[in-house]
């Protein structure tokens, strides 16, 4: 029976395909037997059949996902230029059911495959899923999207952001906009702040040729995190349908500023230098293989930004990421304005609220003040919480679930990806005119001991 989808990975050879890409597919498949899903490897690589299906079978082994490897057992290699019309063309030609062609190649080969495209005879209801970065600033992610309209509907682009699969992300929205108690102080009135925080002890694990060109600010904050900000902060969509969804996403970045317009006040920027994060020693990020340091890239980017609306006026949004960080769980935390008044009489901490959205563990917590056991006047601080999942692979399990639907919910929309630049384009002009400086931490440190936590 012919499937309903051809998945094409574009890069079958790469790292993104072996390390999340298959294992992911393998988890989602073993989940969900009843899919009926074609797989074809495209890549440079004079690959057999057989080198592409073993390739495939270990990475669902890794996933104990051994049984869904019958279903795709079938599946076939080819070699291929991906940025020559002719072989786009033979991939599509020979696709079975519905054509996603997954692009987890460099996004210079991406761009390249793209304007191909424009030579090639693109069957109906083809997707396009492509991998971050999208374009380099805003100018060249609308020349990109400007691209992609010729080629294929708009909610036929998939512009992957994983962190939109991550169980905690998710839960955002079924938090927020499925209990009236949530619903009823999601805003200024009862908010003091949002600091939306993704430090990491890994570092550059061999992607220096990437990361060095793009730094913390551009590979989380502007690929990543204000997607995050945008569910914390949406209005409330009429329904969770990719239109309602991406239009509320995208009207709350288009109100997302730099906080007072001052990339100055509102930005810090550090690299790390030699340290241990754990047992793993780290060489000073600039003596990283594959690091120029003239080009004075950051490892650990911050800034605050402000959505200038009613609900949020006032709100300072923190965004963070780093990366050989040794202290700083990765989560948005949700502060609460203190009570108007505390009655007289009570001892002890009266911290604010907080509602805290770990990603990684992914789990939700709310802090409360409560009587202490022994003490009834005496405030204590307890955390309510509730386990939600798995981290990056179920992740990349939903983004493929959306694409072999068709459903791009959680895919970034051309606008929102624009935004995103236009949101950080005032820090990055501050940095390259060295305005802020860039510090130093030792890796396996919070970060510069002159930054306040
Ligand atoms: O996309 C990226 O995300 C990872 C962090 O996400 P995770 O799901 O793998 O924890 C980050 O390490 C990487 O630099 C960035 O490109």
């Amino acid at each position: 029976m012919a499937a309903d989808t051809t998945l094409i990975i574009l890069g079958a050879s790469g790292d993104l395909t072996s390390r999340l890409l298959l294992p992911a597919l393998g988890q989602l498949l073993s989940r969900e037997p009843n899919r009926s899903v074609r797989l074809h490897g495209a890549g440079m690589e004079d690959w057999t059949d057989e080198h592409w299906r073993e390739v495939v079978r270990k990475a669902f082994h890794t996933m104990d996902a051994d049984d869904a490897f019958a279903s795709v057992s079938e599946t076939t290699y080819s070699q291929a230029d991906i940025t020559k019309a002719a072989d786009l063309q033979k991939l599509l030609d020979d696709a079975e059911g519905r054509p996603a062609l997954y692009f987890a190649v460099p996004p210079a080969v991406t761009e390249k495959a793209c304007l191909a495209l424009s030579d090639v005879t693109i069957p109906e209801h083809t997707i396009l899923a492509l991998e971050k970065p999208f374009g380099t600033d805003e100018a060249s992610a609308h020349t990109l999207n400007t691209q992609l309209a010729t080629l294929v509907p708009e909610d036929q682009v998939f512009r992957i952001d994983h962190f939109l699969g991550r169980s905690t992300v998710l839960n955002l929205l079924g938090t927020r906009f499925a209990n009236r108690i949530v619903e009823s102080v999601w805003s200024a009135d009862d908010i003091a702040s949002i600091r939306i925080d993704f430090p990491e002890a890994l570092g550059l694990e061999g992607r220096a040729g990437y990361y060095d060109a793009a730094g913390a600010l551009v590979d989380m904050i502007q690929s990543h995190l204000l997607q995050v900000m945008a569910f914390v902060t949406m209005e409330p969509p009429a329904s969770l349908d990719q239109l309602d969804l991406r239009d509320a996403t995208s009207a709350v970045l288009r109100a997302t500023h730099v906080k007072d317009d001052d990339p100055v006040a509102n930005s810090r920027r550090a690299r790390y230098t030699a340290g241990d994060v754990g047992d793993r020693h780290f060489s000073s990020y600039v003596d990283e293989p594959g690091v120029d340091a003239s080009r004075g890239t950051e490892t650990l980017a911050e800034m605050t930004v402000e959505v200038r609306t009613a609900r949020w006026q006032g709100v300072p949004i923190l965004l963070r990421s780093g990366k050989a960080l040794g202290v700083g769980d990765p989560a948005v935390t949700v502060t609460f304005k203190p009570v108007r008044h505390l009655p007289d009489g009570f001892i002890g901490e009266n911290e604010p609220s907080e509602m805290v959205f770990s990603l990684g563990p992914d789990t939700i917590s709310l802090g409360l003040n409560i009587n202490g056991a022994d003490d009834p006047l005496d405030l204590e601080r307890v955390n309510l919480s509730a386990h939600l999942g798995e981290g990056a692979l179920k992740a990349y399990g939903e983004v493929l679930s959306g694409i072999l639907d068709g459903d791009a919910m959680l895919a970034v929309r051309g606008d929102a990806a624009e935004q995103c630049w236009r949101i950080v384009q005032p820090v990055i002009d501050a940095w390259r005119k060295n305005e802020v400086p860039l510090d130093e931490y030792p890796a396996g440190t919070a970060g510069p001991a002159s930054w306040k936590a």
